[in-house]
C-alpha cells in the first residue's frame, strides 16, 4: 500500500466462515474468524453479478475507497478487501452488539440517556468525515451498529459521496423518512444534509417513528416540505429544542455539530465521560 506495509492478498480460504449477520441489497454478510490470528471480523460478500451497472460499480469503489481510508472510533473499519471469480469481499469490523434498529424496533423508544449518547457520538464521527469533506447522507438506524462497550459505529458507505469543487450533489438517495428538503427541490446540498438526518434520527429514536412518518409516500413529503415538527408529551423540553434546532428547512439554520455537543440535552444527557473512556480502551487494543 501506500505507506509500503505489504497489502496481504487474502483468500476466502484464510477464513472459517460462521453465521450469517445480515443481508444488503448486494450480498450477505457473515461473522468469520480469520485461521491465524483467530480475529472476528464480519466479511460481506457482494455477487460481482449483481453489480451490474457502472453506476453500482462506481458506487462499490466509492464505498471502498472512502471507508478503508477512514480510522475513527464511532466508524465501521474496513481491514481490506479482495475477490474471486464470482464475488468481492469486504473484509469490515465486527460489531458484536448488531444493528441498532433492530433493538430500536425491539425496545420502541430509547432512554434519552441512550439516545444523547448515540448523539454525541454520531457527531464525532460526523464532524471527522466533514473534516475530510465526506458527506455520509444516509444516517439512519439501518445504517447504524452497535459494537464494543454500547460504541456506535456508522456504516454502509455505499451512498456517502465526496463533496467535490462543485460542492453541490443532486443524486437522489435514501429513505423518504430522513429525505432533506433540499433534496426535494434539487437545489443541491452540502455536508448540513447529516444535520437534518440526524435530527430525523435523534428523534426517532426518543419518539419510536420519524418526524414525518405518514401513511403515503406524498403526505411524508408534504410533511418534510411544510416542516410540521409534533412531539409527543414524554419528549423532555431540551429535546424538543435540540431536534427543532436540527431539523430547520434552511440548512444554514441548522445547528452545527461543536454546538450540538454542547446543548443542554446531551450535557444533561449523554455520558460523555464514560463514552470518552470507551474510546481509549479501544485505542489501546487497536
Ligand atoms: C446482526 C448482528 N447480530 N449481532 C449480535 C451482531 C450482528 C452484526 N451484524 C454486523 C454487520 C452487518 C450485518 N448485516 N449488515 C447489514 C448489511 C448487510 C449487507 C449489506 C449492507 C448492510 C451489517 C456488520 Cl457489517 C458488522 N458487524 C456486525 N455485527
Amino acid at each position: 500500500t501506500a505507506n509500503g506495509t505489504r497489502q496481504h492478498q487474502w483468500t476466502i480460504n484464510d477464513f472459517e466462515v460462521g453465521a450469517p449477520l445480515g443481508r444488503g441489497r448486494f450480498g450477505h454478510v457473515y461473522c468469520v474468524r480469520e485461521k491465524k490470528s483467530k480475529y472476528i471480523v464480519a466479511l460481506k460478500a457482494i455477487i460481482k453479478d449483481q453489480i451490474s451497472t457502472p453506476r453500482l460499480a462506481k458506487q462499490l469503489i466509492s464505498e471502498i475507497s472512502i471507508q478503508s481510508r477512514l480510522k475513527h472510533p464511532n466508524i465501521l473499519r474496513l481491514y481490506g478487501f479482495f475477490h474471486d471469480d464470482q464475488r468481492i469481499f469486504l473484509l469490515l469490523e465486527y460489531a458484536p452488539g448488531g444493528e441498532l434498529y433492530r433493538r430500536m424496533q425491539k425496545e420502541k423508544i430509547l432512554r434519552e440517556s441512550e439516545a444523547a449518547g448515540y448523539v454525541y457520538q454520531l457527531c464525532n464521527a460526523l464532524s471527522y468525515l466533514h473534516s475530510k469533506q465526506i458527506i455520509h447522507r444516509d444516517i439512519k438506524p439501518e445504517n447504524i451498529l452497535i459494537g464494543v462497550y454500547g460504541i456506535l459505529k456508522l456504516a454502509d458507505f455505499g451512498w456517502s459521496a465526496e463533496r467535490t469543487e462543485t460542492n453541490k450533489r443532486t443524486t437522489l438517495c435514501g429513505t423518504l423518512d430522513y429525505l432533506a428538503p433540499e433534496m426535494l427541490n434539487g437545489s443541491g446540498y452540502d455536508e448540513k444534509i447529516d444535520l437534518w438526518c440526524l435530527g430525523v434520527f435523534t428523534y426517532e429514536m426518543i419518539v419510536g417513528k420519524p418526524p414525518f412518518d405518514s401513511q403515503t409516500q406524498q403526505d411524508t413529503i408534504r410533511l418534510i416540505r411544510t416542516n410540521e415538527l409534533s412531539f409527543p408529551q414524554a419528549a423532555s423540553n431540551h429535546a424538543r429544542d435540540l431536534i427543532s434546532q436540527l431539523i430547520r428547512r434552511n440548512p444554514s439554520e441548522r445547528m452545527p455539530l461543536n454546538e450540538v455537543i454542547q446543548h443542554q440535552w446531551i450535557i444533561e444527557n449523554a455520558n460523555m465521560k464514560a463514552i470518552d473512556e470507551n474510546y481509549e480502551k479501544i485505542n489501546k487494543s487497536t
